[in-house]
């Protein structure tokens, strides 16, 4: 069973192609692949498959949950088609559990998503470190609650999951803590619904400057996101949004099969 292992702004992946879509990818295995002892080690799992003419990225979180969207994970995977040779390098579509996305690959290994719109479905208050932060709730396909604050993101202690409202939030929810560092220009760090502090988020870059527009009382514009892992590119007009970052593939190789049967 072929592998490969890849990241986008250090949100790494494991790869599964599946085009036939006949692999059982249980909560057991997703959280062995991603455990960084006794697996490849991951933040998520990316499934390619193949249905109905069309690429599906079945993502999962590294815990075995599920979620709508992944935007570096579907960077990574547009990637992997175009390094693969199943899709000439240029635009094509992917299809996501949060809709279809158009993707363009770049020719230095950059991509850039079509993301659909981020839509801002309230304010809420992230719990962090004992301190209470306001932010924009933003749908991107799945949930964030995007905080603008002027505590530096450096001083915030990521290793206690932030504390959220469950009513507002029933399904969980990621939680960004962004400063302005420039004109146009942010950094952030996240907790990740299902995986715990990752060093980027791609659909919490696009809600993160969602955020930081509508605290400005603007609805577009753009802005660049420093993450631990690098930087990407948002963009945020009135019906869609798009996210311009890298997508790097490290290796690849074959699953050892009595290992991946032995998980249930
Ligand atoms: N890292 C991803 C987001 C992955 C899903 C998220 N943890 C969730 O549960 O919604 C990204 O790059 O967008």
């Amino acid at each position: 069973m072929e592998f490969v292992k890849g990241h986008g702004t250090e949100n790494d992946f494991v790869v599964l192609p599946d085009l036939d879509d006949q692999l059982d990818l249980t909560v057991a295995r997703v959280q062995a692949l991603c455990d960084r002892q006794r697996g490849l080690g991951a933040d998520g799992v990316l499934r390619v498959v193949r249905a109905d003419g069309k690429w599906f990225m079945d993502y999962r979180n590294a815990d075995g949950s599920i979620a709508e969207m992944c935007g570096n994970g579907l960077r990574v995977f547009a990637r992997y088609l175009v390094d693969a040779g199943h899709q000439p390098q240029g635009s094509f579509v992917v299809a996501t559990r949060a809709g279809d996305k158009t993707v363009t690959t770049h020719p230095d290994g950059s991509v850039t998503n079509d993301m659909g719109p981020a839509r801002l479905t309230g304010t809420s208050i992230a719990a962090v470190d004992g301190q209470g932060i306001g932010g924009f709730a933003v749908d991107v396909g799945n949930p964030h609650l995007a905080c603008v604050t002027e505590v530096p993101v450096e001083s915030f202690d990521l290793t206690v999951p932030p504390g959220f409202d469950p009513v507002m939030f029933p399904h969980g929810v990621n939680v960004e803590l962004i400063n302005t560092i420039g004109d146009n220009a942010l950094r952030m760090r996240v907790y990740e619904r299902g995986v715990g502090e990752t060093r980027s988020c791609g659909t919490g870059t696009v809600a993160s400057v969602a955020s930081w527009l509508a605290g400005q009382g603007k609805t577009t514009g753009s802005a660049t996101v420093d993450v631990l892992g690098g930087q990407v590119f948002v963009t945020i007009e009135p019906t869609t949004s798009t996210l311009t970052g890298p997508a790097v593939l490290v290796a690849r190789g074959e699953l050892d099969k009595s290992w991946w049967d032995a998980l249930q």
